[in-house]
């Protein structure tokens, strides 16, 4: 069997600029080392190259290709993105292997969690390279297919989003949108925290609906006293299995493969404590009406929920451990009794969010950090597509 072609690519400005530095020291030699042939090495040179290179040797080397790729998220999305739209009719079969350059890198840290050693640490960040190079085991990756619909008069065509990672609006979208902002002045995570202060007093009206993954039958949502997922009390196989939720909400994000979204932010911790045994998203969401203490929307509630958003939030930093909070009959949070829960937690197989017109910050949704705008009277329609046997996204692990 002929080996495949391996392209090398990496993006020279993401997190703090040190891909090329690690290649040149680490991966590239480690590569030479094992005999395996470079096909191609390439720099990102501007925003979108990525999606080109990986395009263009796809083009040249009909079939399966090797990557490896040394970027954060966004990186990997353009990759998978440009791949899937420009190649519709004979979709690609890529098999990455990822190191870790990026701020954040939500999928590395997911297949492979942070040692004691730190996420700095080379070996750490070689992991998926070894696994490449000693022939180990990859895995197929889902993807969350969005379209942004515009209303029916509008007569336009849908456009499409692709994530490997996240889908988000309310919190977390504002988030992205506003520390991208923040990029130069604080090129770590803590700019995630800083656009986080800044929103964190917002309230997202728009209404929902959550539709069961097929091999489930039903939305599924955490219960924590059995540590498992039930059927969601309004989702009935047999009758109405689709769930309508309205709000307001504070937070509404939505996973595919990852259980964080930074090594220690682990916001959706079942997908790994839990694993999926078809393509899911998993949905963390909050609504402060749940609250037995929160009955109305004014700018007096708003602010007195911060301090609720930031316990679910700090939850998350500590081992995923805000699925497991609920209210207690004050309103305050707690992990005892059988209050209502905080976060509603669900696993399904797509979702709808449809803003209310007069909600501008409704409108936003983040695709793995790139934020789009949904149109007044449109709507955002996400599903998970599972992955096929001969064509789609690997990863080493
Ligand atoms: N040469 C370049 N100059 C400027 N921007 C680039 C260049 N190459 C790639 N980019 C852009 O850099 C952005 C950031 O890359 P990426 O998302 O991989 O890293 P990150 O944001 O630091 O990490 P993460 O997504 O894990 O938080 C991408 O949106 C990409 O389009």
């Amino acid at each position: 069997m002929s080996a495949i072609p391996l392209l090398v690519l990496y993006n020279p400005v993401c997190g703090d600029s040190t891909a090329k530095s690690f290649f040149d020291e680490h991966v590239l030699p480690l590569i030479q080392k094992s005999g395996k042939v470079v096909a191609k090495i390439a720099s990102t040179e501007h925003p979108g190259h990525a999606g080109k290179v990986l395009v263009d040797f796809l083009e040249e080397h009909q079939g399966e290709v090797a990557v490896v790729l040394g970027s954060g998220d966004g990186t990997l999305n353009e990759c998978i993105t440009t791949s899937a739209e420009l190649r519709k009719g004979t979709p690609p079969r890529v098999l990455f292997t990822l190191v870790p350059c990026g701020t954040a890198n939500a999928l590395y840290s997911t297949l492979f969690p942070p040692t004691p050693e730190g996420t700095l640490d080379a070996a750490y960040r070689l992991q998926s390279v070894q696994s490449f190079l000693t022939g180990s085991k990859t895995i197929p990756m889902t993807l969350a297919i969005t379209t942004l619909s515009s209303p029916p008069s509008a007569r336009k065509r849908p456009q499409v989003r692709i994530s490997a990672v996240v889908v988000s609006t309310c919190l977390h979208a504002s988030i992205l949108k506003d520390s991208e902002a923040l990029r130069k002045e604080m090129p770590g995570i803590e700019r995630f925290k800083v656009a986080a202060e800044q929103n964190s007093s917002k309230w997202y009206n728009s209404w929902v609906k959550l539709l069961p993954a097929p091999g489930a039958e039903v939305v599924q949502i955490y219960d924590p006293a059995t540590k498992s997922f039930v059927p969601h009390p309004e989702s009935d196989p047999e009758d109405e299995d689709i769930v309508d939720m309205d709000g307001p909400f504070v937070y509404f994000l939505a996973t595919v493969n990852v259980d964080r979204l930074e090594p220690a932010f682990m916001i959706s911790p079942l997908m790994s404590r839990i694993p999926p045994a078809e393509a899911v998203c998993d949905i963390v969401i909050v609504r402060p009406l749940r609250s037995p203490t929160v009955s109305v929307d004014t700018p007096e509630t708003r602010a007195a929920f911060v301090p609720i958003l930031w316990k679910v939030l700090g939850a998350a930093y500590r081992n995923g451990s805000h699925v497991d909070l609920r209210y207690d009959a004050n309103g305050e949070v707690t992990t005892e009794g059988d209050g209502p829960t905080v976060v509603e937690y669900i696993r399904c197989g797509g979702w709808e969010w449809i803003p209310v017109d007069e909600d501008e910050d409704a409108h936003l949704v983040c695709n793995d950090g790139a934020i789009s705008v949904i149109e007044k009277e449109g709507r955002a329609v996400c599903s998970a597509a599972a992955p096929q046997d001969k064509v789609g996204f690997m990863v080493h692990v």
